[in-house]
């Protein structure tokens, strides 16, 4: 039913999000009819999409939707019970070669707080064998102010920094960003925006980044992919999805709210 970014939402509740393609070739990512159940709960229902290399793509859902659920699944940490998935050409549960070309900022990382980012740094250039320079990604993540500082007395919104730089210090093909400015004020936030679009224009090619702020979706994100209750509502550029949407929609916060509840509503 749907190949790359179409739109699904005007079909029947239950088939809302099918599709019937193979993984995508080419693709960075590509799901097809993914399943994934915890016990009798399904967090994940036929799940399919493809990221094309160089998108900055945003997945937003509310909570409970299975965002986690997909980003654990392509960083090899669940495996899916059912359909095909492929990470940079690889099948995550059989063939983990990837993981050394992508980037991962998980939820709220925890750090020692004695430790400072240069610290972190450091450890981290002598896990991976192909790493940025200190002086690099400094400048890249504007970390010059408290990369010294222990992280323990450091902003949230610094220590966000270090996790996001941290994510991208092996130089990944491909980087996955759960709920990154979760906690950070409006200003910050922002900041923090720049600085992934800095990324992304200095070659960090392809980022997947999670969220419940529309308006960082529609600041970032050349595609987006609405999750609810395990299945994609939609997926598709802001533009694509505010008309899909309908005449009431002004802006992805209007679209998401339209779409989240017409696929409840279907699906009751
Ligand atoms: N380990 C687990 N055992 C049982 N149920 C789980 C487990 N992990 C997730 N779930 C359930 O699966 C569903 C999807 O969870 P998931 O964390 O993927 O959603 P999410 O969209 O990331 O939510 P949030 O926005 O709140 O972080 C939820 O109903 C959750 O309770």
């Amino acid at each position: 039913m749907q190949v790359e970014y179409s739109i699904a939402v005007d079909a029947p509740a239950a088939e809302i999000g099918a599709a019937d393609a193979a993984p995508g070739r080419g693709a960075v990512v590509a799901f097809a009819d993914v399943c994934k159940s915890y016990g009798r709960h399904r967090a994940l229902n036929r799940v399919s999409f493809d990221i094309p290399a160089g998108e900055i793509v945003a997945l937003v859902g509310p909570n409970g939707a299975g965002k986690t659920t997909m980003l654990e699944i392509m960083m090899g940490l669940r495996r899916a019970d059912d359909g095909a998935v492929s990470v940079l050409g690889c099948d995550p549960a059989i063939d983990r070669s990837y993981v050394s070309r992508i980037g991962v900022q998980i939820q709220q990382t925890k750090f020692f707080g004695s430790l400072s980012g240069r610290d972190y740094i450091r450890f981290f250039q002598r896990v991976y064998p192909r790493c940025l320079s200190i002086d690099a990604m400094v400048d890249e993540f504007e970390l010059r102010a408290f990369i010294d500082r222990p992280l323990g007395k450091i902003s949230g919104g610094e220590r966000q920094r270090i996790a996001l730089a941290l994510a991208m210090i092996n130089e990944p093909e491909f980087v996955i960003l759960d709920e990154p400015t979760v906690g950070l004020d409006p200003i910050m936030r922002r900041e923090f925006w720049a600085i992934i679009r800095k990324a992304h224009a200095s070659g960090r090619k392809t980022l997947l980044f999670s969220t419940h702020h529309m308006e960082e979706a529609e600041a970032l994100a050349s595609r987006v992919i609405m999750l609810t209750a395990g299945r994609i509502v939609a997926q598709g550029s802001v533009a694509q999805l505010v008309s899909l949407a309908g005449e009431a929609a002004n802006n992805l916060d209007d679209a998401y709210n339209i779409l989240v509840s017409k696929s409840a509503g279907g699906a009751a």
